[in-house]
């Protein structure tokens, strides 16, 4: 349904050279028909060769846009990416809980394709213990996930035994991404009840800046739409193998995936 008036919401980190962050999320969410909105929790100084510099924004800010979004346009669903210090996300975790969103998807962006930290060390107890329990899905990939279960993941089968721990914190669902495994790009959804294989040719291309944020706001834009976290799935997981296959050389390093192959 493209009527392009079904709000959605990132709240995350802005990427200047437009392929991750806010900018791949909102280009994502109007790809796929709805109306994107923004929370910016930091601002990075990036392009397709690195990451050069970040200033997070202060909570005050982060807050009120949360709240004035909320209390104007309530989002049908809510994305979150880069929240690097403990501070914002408690802040976020706290306003968000006020509003109490039924599809809140969190990715919890760890390091970039390039190699930057962008979640401080010590804000991942904030993650785990505050933000994850509140996800209706979380999306973290092989690196993250062995962050947050302190297991190593070598294959499909290591990649539902954590995802089955992961879920343990309180969550609904867990989307374990593959992407950094060798063979086809396989991710898996895990539920109470629920067990689900994505599978999809890997694709043989140097541009992929930015597929995990654009795969986490393509679920959050689906479900705003109407569709079951299964359906979300499948139609995300062939999005982001399209944006992949179309993706172009910008810049001189890793660039973007092609949001709007299909218009
Ligand atoms: N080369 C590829 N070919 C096809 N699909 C891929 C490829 N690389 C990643 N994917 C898919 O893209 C999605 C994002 O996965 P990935 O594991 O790259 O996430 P990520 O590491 O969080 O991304 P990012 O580095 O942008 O944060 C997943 O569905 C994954 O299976
Ligand atoms: C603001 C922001 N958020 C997320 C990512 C992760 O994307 P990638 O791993 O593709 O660099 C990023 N690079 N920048």
């Amino acid at each position: 349904m493209r009527n392009y008036k079904i709000p959605t919401l990132t709240i995350a980190g802005s990427d200047s050279s437009g392929g991750a962050g806010i900018q791949a999320d909102i280009k994502t969410f109007s790809a796929l028909g709805t109306y994107g909105m923004s929370v910016i929790t930091a601002i990075t100084a990036q392009n397709t060769q690195g990451v050069f510099l970040v200033e997070e924004l202060s909570n005050e800010i982060i807050k009120k846009q949360i709240e004035v979004i909320f209390d104007d346009i309530p989002p049908k669903a809510v994305k979150i990416g880069m929240v690097s210090s403990p501070q914002i996300i408690k802040e976020i975790v706290d306003t968000l809980k006020k509003y109490n969103p039924k599809y809140l998807v969190v990715d919890p962006v760890m390091i970039s394709k390039s190699g930057y930290s962008l979640l401080k060390p010590e804000a991942k107890m904030n993650l785990i213990k505050y933000l994850i329990p509140m996800a209706y899905i979380l999306t973290p990939n092989t690196l993250e996930a062995e962050e947050i279960t302190g297991m190593h993941i070598d294959n499909l089968n290591d990649m539902k035994i954590a995802g089955q721990k992961i879920l343990e914190l309180g969550l609904k669902y867990v989307l374990m991404k593959g992407g950094h495994l060798k063979g086809d790009a396989v991710d898996v959804l895990i539920g109470k009840d629920t067990f689900e294989i994505y599978k999809q040719e890997r694709l043989d291309k140097k541009n992929t800046h930015g597929t995990g944020c654009t795969l986490s706001s393509a679920i959050t834009a689906h479900l705003a739409l109407g569709y079951s976290v299964e359906k979300a799935i499948d139609l995300s997981k062939k999005y982001i193998t399209e944006t992949i296959r179309n993706s172009f050389d910008m810049g001189k390093g890793v660039g973007p995936v092609n949001h709007f192959y299909s218009f």
